[in-house]
């Protein structure tokens, strides 16, 4: 074992874990400290003021993508995503100018550039060792958790929560906050602003003759339809509740929200439920009620989906597969 306070070149002490352990930075305390470091099912590495990496565990060197040899005596800031590279140059710089400061940062995601190209995202912390380990030379600890499988737990979590499981439009939850944004985008620049509700007519009936399952079959073919039908981007469609859907047509004023829900209107009309073994001349029906904001006619989003819900019960009372407007 060569002697821990002989100054070597950082290359040649860079071809295996025990010559990394044996740099020159490492006292005999810091020599166990590196060797904890190794085993810890955590992800771990070490480097000096300059951010040179002293010290790389094997789930530190597997997050950067390169074997530990590899990545001994290499800067790790160059890992970091450029988004995030200079902020932990700018942290080592002040650190030097402010020099004796502890310096202790994050934990906070960032990007890894692996080696092998792809990226992680990870959770980091830096600290500085306590001095009493490392003098005379500071070192830093770098804590990394990845956080890509968490990420993208949470991402489907967002969209369950934001997502009807029967149809796959957006919930009511969703068509709330939806409604609202869309809501004041046009209202405060003065644009329209369109809300369609659509119930299916006598869909009752429809499970009673037909069954459950294939009730649930045909709201889906109908969710798919009416999503079809959206004019553009912002617009929304929404499974309100039960058999009844909502459309928000945001820029859209009472003429065009009417072209949109005749076209509904009709592609539902024309739907054939052969594929559920029903008869191929069966067709279902909606009716649709449709109110417009423009011009501060409706005070709240909420008097929005009242009058729809008005023009809706109206267009039931006068036979069903009809589409009334709010006046
Ligand atoms: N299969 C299925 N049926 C549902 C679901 N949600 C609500 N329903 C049914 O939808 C039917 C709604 O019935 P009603 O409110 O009487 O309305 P309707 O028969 O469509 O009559 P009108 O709306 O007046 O034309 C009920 O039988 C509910 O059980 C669902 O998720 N799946």
């Amino acid at each position: 074992m060569p002697d821990a306070n002989e100054p070597k070149n950082r290359k040649e002490n860079s071809s295996s874990l025990l010559d990394v352990l044996s740099l020159p930075l490492l006292n005999e305390k810091m020599h166990a400290f590196s060797k904890m470091v190794n085993v810890i099912a955590e992800a771990i590495f070490i480097v000096n003021g300059d951010g040179v990496i002293e010290v790389i565990n094997p789930l530190a060197a597997k997050f950067f993508g390169a074997p530990q040899e590899a990545l001994i005596g290499q800067k790790w800031f160059q890992f970091l995503n450029e988004r995030y590279r200079e902020q932990y140059e700018y942290l080592f710089i002040n650190w030097h100018k402010t020099s004796g400061l502890p310096l202790n940062h994050g934990p906070k995601e960032v990007l890894i550039n692996r080696h092998d190209n792809t990226w992680l995202e990870a959770d980091l912390s830096v600290s500085c060792l306590p001095t009493s380990l490392t003098a005379p030379t500071p070192l830093f600890v770098g804590v990394m958790h990845n956080l890509t499988k968490h990420k993208s737990e949470y991402s489907e979590l967002r969209r369950l929560a934001s997502t009807d499981h029967l149809t796959g439009l957006a919930n009511r939850y969703n068509l709330e906050k939806a409604l609202q944004k869309s809501w004041l985008d046009c209202v405060n620049t003065e644009q329209a602003i369109s809300l369609i509700l659509i119930d299916v007519d006598y869909f009752k009936l429809f499970n009673d003759q037909f069954g459950h399952v294939n009730g649930d079959k045909c709201l889906q073919k109908i969710a798919r339809t009416i999503e079809q039908c959206l004019p553009s981007n912002d617009s929304l469609a929404a499974r309100y509740g039960g058999e009844e859907f909502a459309v928000i047509l945001p820029r859209l004023r009472s003429v065009s929200a009417e072209l949109v829900a005749k076209d509904i209107q009709h592609q539902i009309n024309t739907l054939s439920f052969s594929d559920l073994g029903l008869p191929s001349s069966f067709r279902v029906s909606v009716s649709q009620g449709i109110a417009t904001e423009l011009g501060g006619q409706f005070r709240t989003s909420e008097a929005l989906i009242c009058a729809s819900d008005t023009a809706l019960y109206r267009a039931k009372s006068d036979g069903r597969n009809r589409i009334s407007i709010s006046p």
